[in-house]
């Protein structure tokens, strides 16, 4: 099986302009500040006053666009980019997004983060009456549902498409007149809008990539909620009014970056706060505090603040390792775990070790990084991990669709701390987290989604539910 030396795969992110010279340089640049949500493909379309041309590949945004003249030749004052970490269909050029469709009355484009849970079922059914899928992915499922709308209109057409579909998605699509963007009605993924200085707006997966293009945050966009920017200005509809908000818990403990804000909070504060109530909970006796670059160095921090145990860089990463190296097989993804992180021997030599850690999910980090430490002279190695055990799998746009690829699913406290060789293992409360993360909504868990440590799936999961059951 191929597989990636990360433990976690990102989930794609989305970036959309309307009404700004440049959109292709806007679109680029919020897509860069987006890469750590999607490695493997990028693209981008634009609005060529009414003619949209698109650009996509394979590899990282600067790989796709590795010559000037591929950005310059997509003019326009609108576009929409996607970078892909695939959850549905293989990592291949079809699948790459925006999604660009040409038909003889209209052209459209689009791109999704998230999965949707029964678009193998609705495919199959497109495909008895004939429709032809160009990708394999999910998300060109809308697509085909658009056409097949009865309705005159599009944004109609788009509606009545979204209600049957199931899942996560925050979809943006780009007509010759209009930016969409729609979020599922959990808003499982975070999608953010807002202005730009010379006027016109920009939508985006994340607001770090609104500060690249110096925009201001206007509203995030929320679940059920279908939005029509056009040249007329933001119209604010929704497609569903029945929600219940169940944001990805994970998009705070490992996915966003820590600039970045996810319904008003900064996803490194509440990094922090995992990493606060984790010492609160789980206290021990130690010299130094380590993290394990790069997502869990906010928790870290967190962890020695409330501690009052010196934090130090026990651990340096080198950030010269690609996300996208494939590592065909457990012993090469433990090599480059070597690869990827080293001890800075000075630092833990002789000491008592609090490791930090966002989250388990193989344990193929955890296991080297302890033996890492004590190989550098670590007296002992406590593991804290700012989140509950990862026991179940996610269907709503992170790659973990097998409970067997977890090992919390399989093993108790105790197993893994052996098998680690740690000298204590201990791991955040969901309670600890609600209260981190301090979200206020009307929803179970105060709006998080919490399935991965506790398997309550806020929705049905049609296609997916064999998956949990049948193991
Ligand atoms: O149990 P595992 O299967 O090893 O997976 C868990 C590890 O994967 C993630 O880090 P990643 O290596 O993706 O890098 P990052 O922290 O720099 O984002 C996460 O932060 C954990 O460290
Ligand atoms: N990670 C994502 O959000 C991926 C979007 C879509 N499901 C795909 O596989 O292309
Ligand atoms: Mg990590």
């Amino acid at each position: 099986m191929l597989n990636e030396i990360k433990g976690l795969h990102e989930e794609c992110g989305v970036f959309g302009v309307w009404g700004a010279s440049n959109a292709n340089y806007l679109t680029y640049l919020g897509l860069h500040s987006l890469q750590h949500r999607g490695q493997e493909g990028a693209g981008i379309v634009s609005n060529d006053n009414g003619k949209l041309h698109s650009y996509r590949n394979l590899g990282l945004l600067s790989q796709v666009f590795y010559k000037p003249s591929l950005l310059a030749s997509l003019v326009g004052d609108s576009a929409i980019g996607h970078v892909r970490y695939s959850t549905a269909g293989e990592n291949k050029i079809e699948n790459v997004q925006p999604l660009l469709f040409d038909f003889t009355d209209e052209q459209f484009a689009l791109a999704h983060n998230g999965n949707l849970t029964n678009a193998i079922t609705l495919k199959k059914e497109l495909e008895k009456v004939g429709d032809i899928f160009k990708s394999s992915s999910d998300s060109e499922v809308l697509m085909h549902l658009i056409r097949h709308s009865k309705e005159s209109k599009f944004v109609d057409q788009l509606k009545d498409s979204l209600r049957q579909i199931h899942g996560g998605f925050a979809y943006i699509l780009l007509t010759k007149d209009a930016l969409y963007m729609a979020l599922d009605s959990h808003g499982f993924r975070p999608l953010s809008i807002g202005k730009l200085p010379e006027g016109g707006y920009v939508v985006a997966s994340e607001t770090c990539a609104l500060d690249a293009v110096q925009a201001e945050f206007v509203r995030d966009v929320n679940p059920g909620e279908l939005i029509t920017i056009n040249d007329d200005g933001m119209k604010i509809d929704h497609w569903t009014e029945k929600t219940k908000m169940a944001i990805c818990s994970m998009e705070y403990i490992y996915f966003a970056r820590p600039d970045s804000n996810i319904l008003g909070v900064n996803v490194h504060t509440s990094r922090k706060h995992m990493g606060i109530n984790l010492a609160k909970e789980k206290p021990v006796p130690a010299d130094i505090v380590v993290g394990v670059p790069n997502s869990s160095l906010s928790a870290a921090s967190g962890y020695a603040e409330a501690s009052g145990l010196p934090y130090e860089m026990g651990l340096i990463k080198n950030q010269y390792m690609g996300r996208e190296f494939i590592q065909p097989n457990q012993e090469l993804r433990e090599k480059s775990v070597r690869q990827k992180l080293a001890a800075v021997k000075g630092v833990v030599d002789g000491k008592r070790v609090v490791l930090v850690d966002d989250s388990i999910v193989r344990g193929t980090t955890c296991a080297f990084i302890v033996k890492l430490l004590r190989d550098a002279g670590a007296t002992e190695v406590h593991l804290r991990i700012a989140s509950p055990p990862f026991k179940f799998p996610s269907f709503y746009g992170i790659d973990i669709q097998n409970r067997s690829e977890l090992i919390a699913a399989h093993k108790s406290n105790e197993e893994m701390r052996q098998q680690f060789g740690a000298d204590s293992l201990e791991f955040l409360s969901e309670e600890g987290l609600i209260s981190a993360i301090g979200l206020d909504f009307d929803a179970p868990y105060k709006g998080l989604d919490l399935s991965y440590f506790n398997g309550d799936y806020p929705t049905p999961l049609y296609d997916y539910e064999k998956n949990v059951t049948g193991e």
